[in-house]
């Protein structure tokens, strides 16, 4: 008896698995495809006409299926008989329509249990892994190691032989396969940066959930479930056959065991319950397959440049912001020092926006720990741009994702105090950090394409989280997000708007996360890098454009960098990191013109050293940024170490 395979990767349906992490797409394309291919239209419309055929039993034969009559005994076609009679002279035509009933009831039961049992233990496992992605997984791995008949027969006789009732445990015995197969979706889509970029933007797991992941998550469940029908059929024919089920039900396994017994006095008996196997298995395999064509081949899928762009960045950074984030454990002296460092700032502790205090964040090893942010103290003021700046690897992400609440669960963070506003966030919980961010604290990543959910149009991730944390009605948050899309440059706000995501640039994409980033109104902003992965004719204009906008909004912005051109465009002050620790901190004019820090001086002096000073562009792009040729050089032509240290 054959079973889904327990990472679904084969038996049940090989090829859904190649499309985990492929969104299902619109319900119009999908059906224009399928109609488009004629293995499709064939399949749909055999199973139309077996289902029609079978539910119309009634109107299309008076016979009896169950009632047998010995003077009609392997009887041949009569009048309204067109099949003639069996082994113990029931009607074959009548037999063979309620067969198909009970054949695909019995198929629709087995499979909906599977489902119902395969898709939301996989959603969850896969999103929420941890204790119940361990227990499922292995409860799924025992189910699919015991062999299935021997299940179905003890049940069986446990409960008594109705068809219903093996169908269901079939069902239960099919689910693992399910979840695997859902369980692998869910892991896939869960990794991309566009779902971290919807937790960052402070959407809700189950809004996540909904958005974006079930709809990665449907494509090759429907596939796998087409599969799983003519499986279904399959197996319960074969347990009729054997006599296991409810003898008073015309089925066609049953019709193939009759006809087993008479095999040598009339073998055309097998002909039509194994022509009603054979077409109704057939025509669920290729709707399976024509589906998976037509899933794959329409499914809005990122780049492989982006893909793979991503993945480096990923593995730059090693950061996997996860639905578990750590707690970050507050030093007993808390209060005492978040008064220091608001004291540090020189300023009225009502402009003080941020506060990091002492904040340590480490990854345990085989040796012990690897500590990647080193004891480093943090202030930002309302309006205020701070620069971090320090080669790759010097720990400036780690220490953006320790405010925002986004490091992975094994990393140990530690700090007297990271406070927002005069309220301590350090530790606070999911739900209260989803309230924060995205709302109060906005987030421009690095990595514009791969924040954006490729299965969605971009209007409609710009408008969710305004309707969430805003509580917009659809047509402000659409107002909303039009005038933001043509505030941060974008020529054809409602086109953007209507797009996906692979319809647009990369420098469009970053200018529809900043919009996105500043739909709420933010107070601080967090952008990590956010022209990096920009063309370089691009990079001062999105500077320009995010100068601009904290300007005018007078947001406090940590601006994440290891380029000094960036800083001198656009920062007031800079905290320069090495390996971990802050080692100068200074305003942006002071530390260009008097660095201190033998670092610092090392980082300047390989930006500038040996660069020639190019003239701008054109006068219009230097007036536009409000730039000197320097400026522009500067930002333009960053020539930064980019060495891991140590
Ligand atoms: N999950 C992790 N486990 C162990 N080490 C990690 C993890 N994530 C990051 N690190 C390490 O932390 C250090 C700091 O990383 P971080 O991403 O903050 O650097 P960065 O200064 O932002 O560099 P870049 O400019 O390349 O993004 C790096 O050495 C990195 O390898």
């Amino acid at each position: 008896m054959t079973l889904p395979s327990p990472d679904g990767t084969a038996g049940v349906a090989p090829d859904a698995a190649a499309l985990v992490g492929v969104a299902l797409p619109k319900r119009a394309h999908l059906v224009r495809r399928l109609l488009k291919d004629p293995t499709a239209v064939v399949s749909i419309v055999l199973l139309i006409v077996i289902a029609a055929a079978s539910f119309a039993a009634p109107l299309l034969t008076s016979a009896d299926p169950a009632a047998p009559s010995l003077a009609n005994t392997l009887g041949p076609p009569a009048p309204g008989h067109p099949l003639g009679f069996d082994g113990v002279g029931r009607d074959i035509f009548a037999r063979l329509l309620y067969g198909g009933q009970v054949s695909l009831i019995g198929a629709l039961i087995a499979v909906l249990v599977a489902v119902a049992i395969g898709v939301p233990s996989g959603l969850l496992a896969g999103y929420a892994k941890g204790a119940f992605d361990a227990v499922a997984s292995w409860t799924a791995n025992l189910t699919m190691a015991i062999p299935a008949i021997v299940i179905l027969l003890v049940v069986m006789t446990a409960l008594g032989a109705s068809t219903s009732t093996a169908m269901i445990v079939f069902g239960v015995l099919m689910s693992p396969g399910v979840f695997r197969l859902v369980r692998a979706s869910v892991v896939a889509v869960r990794e991309e940066l566009y779902v971290d970029a919807a937790r960052v933007s402070g959407l809700s797991d189950a809004r996540i959930m909904r958005r974006h992941i079930l709809p990665v998550v449907a494509a090759p469940t429907i596939i796998q479930a087409a599969q799983m029908f003519g499986i279904a059929i399959m197996i319960q024919a074969g347990l009729q056959f054997l006599g296991i089920g409810s003898s008073a039900e015309s089925s066609w396994g049953s019709m193939l065991s009759d006809a087993f017994s008479n095999i040598y006095v009339a073998p055309q008996l097998l002909v039509w319950p194994g022509l009603a196997l054979t077409i109704t298995v057939s025509a669920f395999a290729l709707l399976g397959n024509a589906l998976r064509d037509s899933l794959g081949a329409t499914a809005i899928k990122p780049s492989r440049a982006a893909r793979r762009k991503a993945r480096a960045a990923k593995s730059a950074a090693r950061v996997t912001p996860s639905a578990k984030t750590p707690a970050i454990v507050l030093s007993d002296d808390a209060a005492s020092d978040d008064d220091d460092a608001a004291a540090d700032a020189a300023t009225p502790e009502a402009d003080v926006l941020l506060v990091v205090e002492n904040l340590r964040v480490a990854y345990p090893t085989s040796g012990g720990e690897s500590v990647v942010v080193d004891g480093i103290s943090l202030t930002v003021r309302k309006g205020e741009v701070v620069g971090l700046v320090g080669e790759s690897g010097s720990g400036k992400t780690q220490t953006a994702f320790s405010i925002l609440g986004l490091l992975p669960p094994e990393a140990q963070v530690t700090a007297h105090t990271i406070s927002f506003d005069g309220r301590q966030i350090a530790g606070l919980g999911r739900n209260a950090m989803n309230e924060l961010r995205g709302r109060r604290i906005g987030y421009v990543p690095q990595e514009p394409m791969s924040n954006l959910d490729p299965s969605f149009r971009i209007g409609f991730q710009l408008v969710e989280p305004m309707r969430q944390h805003l509580g917009l009605s659809k047509a402000q948050a659409k107002a909303k997000a039009l005038g933001l899309l043509a505030r941060v440059g974008i020529n054809d706000p409602e086109r953007t708007f209507a797009a996906y995501p692979h319809e647009i640039s990369g420098g469009m994409a970053q200018r529809v996360l900043i919009a996105g980033a500043v739909s709420c109104d933010p107070e601080l902003l967090i952008a990590d890098e956010p022209t990096t992965a920009l063309d370089v004719t691009v990079q001062a204009e999105v500077l320009d454009l995010m100068r601009s906008l904290q300007a005018e909004r007078e947001m406090g912005m940590i601006l994440v960098t290891h380029n000094f051109g960036v800083v001198a465009d656009i920062c007031d002050r800079v905290a320069v990191m090495q390996t971990g620790k802050i080692v100068e901190t200074a305003p942006a004019r002071e530390l260009f013109a008097n660095p201190q820090h033998p670092y610092t001086r090392m980082l300047l002096d390989s930006t500038l050293e040996d660069s020639v000073p190019r003239r701008a562009l054109a006068a219009v792009g230097a007036a536009a940024t409000g730039s000197t040729a320097a400026d522009t050089t500067l930002a333009t032509d960053p020539t930064t170490p980019t060495g891991e240290s140590a």
